[in-house]
């Protein structure tokens, strides 16, 4: 520079662009201006330029700017690169918005309460050690400090700012960010900060970078655990990143990042963090299932008693699940006494210590830790699961010993077994006992006195998680039975049951004598006998029906009510059709419509507030409550219990109209004469004239309701028979 540094007025003249307007609007100037770099120290020349809106004078040696003074119309100043020791040393221009004062020399910060047009502050690489005199900018939006030797943070509440950046400063604690309501992008990398909160409250921050900070532990992710606008952040270069499984646990804690350390977070990354830290249920009974047949398969391959030889007929078993405590034991016992001659209970193994009164192999079977584990590896259980700190698993063998029997196995188990249960091969009938007084439940638990507040929490907090799968997953349980009164619970289990089997009482309720096959429905049995005895002969046949049928069960999406009641009333036209009858257009039209929502017939078991679970009633297939029905004989012909004898005609029959059938919610009799009835004498009933065609009124007693059915009930056309013979006292395994 000729002029030791000075600008003169010819540089100016070469350095002014955008020929416009004034901003008082009187006359044609030039608005800008931009030396950069010509080492300028003196650019008082420039108090001639009042017009310039915007000045840009990087990269010189100026340390003084008084000259802006003279600029009343500034809107946009860089002095960036400079020696400027005076922060901002001149006269406030009124609509000042945009200030670059970065690579500087200045210590202070003064008040800008004159700058209320201030919407960008850029003054990295300058010596600050304090942030002070923003307070009254309430309109500034962007504020840099990089580079400075800050180490609080102070001086920023309530400013509207968007972008905060202050990275490489000595900040060893985020502090007074919480009024911070505007904050999107926070760069606080290369400071001293062990901890991420102060952040928790930033809830529209969509970016922050802490890189090369002191953050050493994982957790400290969970402080911005509620922000869910955070898609980018930035924690390389911190201790934290040697931590074990750092990034699935950052990413698990975060699920709302798309970015993390500069690395775009990946769907699968997402879905592995979550089944890694909050398996889903499904997740947990897969790998449950998986470890169990791997342990399995790498034992000798023998066949089990509990492998029957039609290959469509999976061993028959009955689950009763429901929150602990709930009575499902006490349920199962019962009903295995009282049913001895189908069920027997399948006793699981546990770690936990018995309880008083309990019994070992009858209750469970006790066993240690260790025990357990080597069963674990030996291949022996179909399930396991923790619970309360204790493991519990049902073993192969609980079940074989039953199968030998020629019975079928009754087990309890919570929710997480059940999943498990339902990726084996085994195929049992889900029954759902849930408390629905809360109240009445927690007593119940006390009153046990086994179990501690923690435990009776949990217990009482799985209410709803039964509830919700219910609720969710129509059909994941075949049967949902309130269990607040155990009397009234085992009599509508009992009652399932037996619709499950087919049977009828002959006699008094607890003779366990009187509950014997149902000769008396000789026709349905026979039906039945018909559609087994098809089975036998024709293995494959009946194989791929109920292989098809649970394929079609699985891609046929959920129905909706409305589709429900049109199929149910287009089926109940066509079983009027097939008995010989049909309605007429009166009556058609003013027919009562049925119940449409077999997904919520779960839900019709459980009692309304104000009524006893005593009031619950069975639906039948159609949805028709049989009570409801009963006085109407061509309602009763069309019925859920008329059609449930007749499902097994009809399969046996036609397979294309087994399965029509089963699409409803029908819960169909278990094939008696696979335990041991005497085929031929069921067959002679048969054989005395009565086709799939008779009337079906007639064919099984009215007094039998039929039971609540569920969508996809096709899957398990009936609770699976054993063949008969099998029921033995030789309990020899057929290895
Ligand atoms: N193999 C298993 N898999 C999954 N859950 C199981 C298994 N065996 C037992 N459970 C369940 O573990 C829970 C704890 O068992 P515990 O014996 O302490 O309860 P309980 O008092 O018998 O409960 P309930 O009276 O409802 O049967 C119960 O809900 C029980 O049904």
């Amino acid at each position: 520079m000729e002029n030791d540094g000075e600008l003169t007025e010819d540089e100016v003249f070469k350095c002014l662009s955008i020929l416009g307007q004034s901003a008082t609007g009187l006359q044609h100037t030039y608005l800008c201006l931009s030396v950069p770099g010509r080492d300028l120290k003196n650019v008082s020349i420039l108090c001639n330029y009042i017009y310039l809106q915007k000045l840009e004078l990087p990269y010189n040696k100026i340390k003084d700017l008084s000259c802006v003074s003279h600029m009343p119309h500034l809107i946009i100043l860089d002095a960036s690169h400079n020696q400027l020791t005076d922060f901002f040393g001149f006269q406030p221009p009124k609509n000042l918005k945009e200030v670059n004062f970065s690579h500087n020399q200045i210590a202070v910060m003064k008040d800008l309460s004159a700058y209320s047009s201030l919407s960008k502050l850029i003054l990295d690489y300058n010596s600050f050690s304090a942030i002070s005199g923003l307070e009254k900018c309430k309109r500034l939006s962007h504020l840099s400090l990089a580079h400075n030797n800050i180490s609080r943070i102070r001086g920023l509440d309530h400013l509207p700012l968007r972008v905060l950046c202050l990275r490489a400063n000595v900040i060893s604690k985020i502090e007074n960010l919480q009024t911070l309501r505007n904050l999107q992008v926070l760069d606080l990398s290369c400071n001293r900060i062990q901890s991420l909160l102060g952040l928790q409250n930033i809830h529209l921050l969509g970016t922050v970078n802490l890189e090369s900070n002191l953050i050493s532990e994982i957790k400290e992710a969970a402080h911005l655990h509620d922000l869910i606008l955070l898609r980018e952040m930035n924690l390389l270069r911190n201790p934290v990143q040697n931590q074990d499984d750092y990034r699935l646990a950052v990413i698990f804690l975060l699920q709302h990042l798309i970015l993390l350390d500069q690395h775009t977070v990946t769907a699968e990354e997402k879905v592995s963090a979550v089944n890694k830290y909050d398996p889903p249920l499904e997740v947990i009974a897969a790998r449950d299932h998986m470890t169990h047949l791997m342990y399995q398969l790498m034992q000798p391959q023998v066949i089990f008693d509990s492998t029957l030889p039609s290959l469509d007929a999976p061993y028959p078993m009955l689950v009763l699940t429901g929150p602990q405590a709930c009575g499902k034991r006490e349920l199962a016992h019962k009903l295995c006494r009282e049913f001895r001659d189908y069920f027997a209970y399948g006793a699981c193994h546990t770690t936990r210590g018995p309880y008083y009164g309990e019994e070992d192999g009858s209750d469970y079977h006790f066993v240690t830790e260790e025990e357990f584990q080597n069963m674990i590896q030996m291949g022996q259980f179909v399930q396991t699961m923790q619970y309360g700190g204790h493991w519990y698993g049902l073993s192969r063998e609980s079940i074989e010993h039953v199968a030998r029997e020629g019975l079928a196995c009754c087990v309890h188990m919570e929710l997480e077994g059940v999943y498990s249960l339902k990726n084996s091969c085994f195929e049992p009938r889900y029954v759902l006992l849930i408390p629905t007084v809360v109240d009445n439940y927690v007593c119940f638990l006390k009153a046990r006195g086994f179990y501690s507040n923690a435990q009776m929490e949990t217990a009482v907090s799985r209410i709803d998680l039964y509830a919700k799968i219910n609720r969710e997953k129509p059909g994941f349980f075949d049967n949902i039975i309130p269990c607040d009164d155990r009397a009234e619970a085992y009599q509508t289990l009992k009652q399932l049951v037996k619709e499950y089997l087919g049977l009828e009482e002959q006699g008094g309720e607890d003779d366990s004598s009187s509950v014997t096959p149902d000769n008396t429905s000789t026709n349905a049995t026979g039906e039945l006998l018909a559609a087994n005895t098809t089975k036998d002969t024709d293995l494959m046949d009946s194989y791929s029906r109920n292989y098809q049928n649970k394929i079609q069960a699985k891609m046929t999406p959920q129905q909706s009510p409305a589709e429900m009641a049109s199929n149910h009333r287009r089926q109940q036209l066509i079983r009027e059709a097939l008995s010989g009858k049909s309605l007429g257009a009166y009556a058609e039209l003013f027919q009562r419509s049925a119940p449409t929502a077999p997904s919520s017939l779960a839900s019709h078991s459980l009692p309304q507030p104000g009524h006893s679970s005593s009031s619950v009633r069975p639906v039948g297939l159609d949805g028709h409550d049989p009570d409801e029905d009963s006085s109407s004989e061509e309602s009763r012909a069309s019925s859920g219990l008329s059609m449930r004898s007749s499902a097994g005609a009809l399969s046996a029959e036609s397979p294309a109209r087994g399965s029509d059938t089963g699409s409803g919610p029908n819960i169909e009799p278990l094939d008696i004469s696979m335990f041991g009835q005497d085929r031929d004498s069921l067959r002679g009933h048969m054989d005395s004239g009565l086709t799939p065609d008779a009337p079906r009124s007639e064919r099984v007693s009215p007094t039998l309701p039929s039971s609540p059915g569920r969508p996809g009930a096709n899957v398990k056309p009936v609770l699976p028979p054993i063949p008969s013979g099998r029921k033995t006292n030789d309990s020899g395994s057929k290895q």
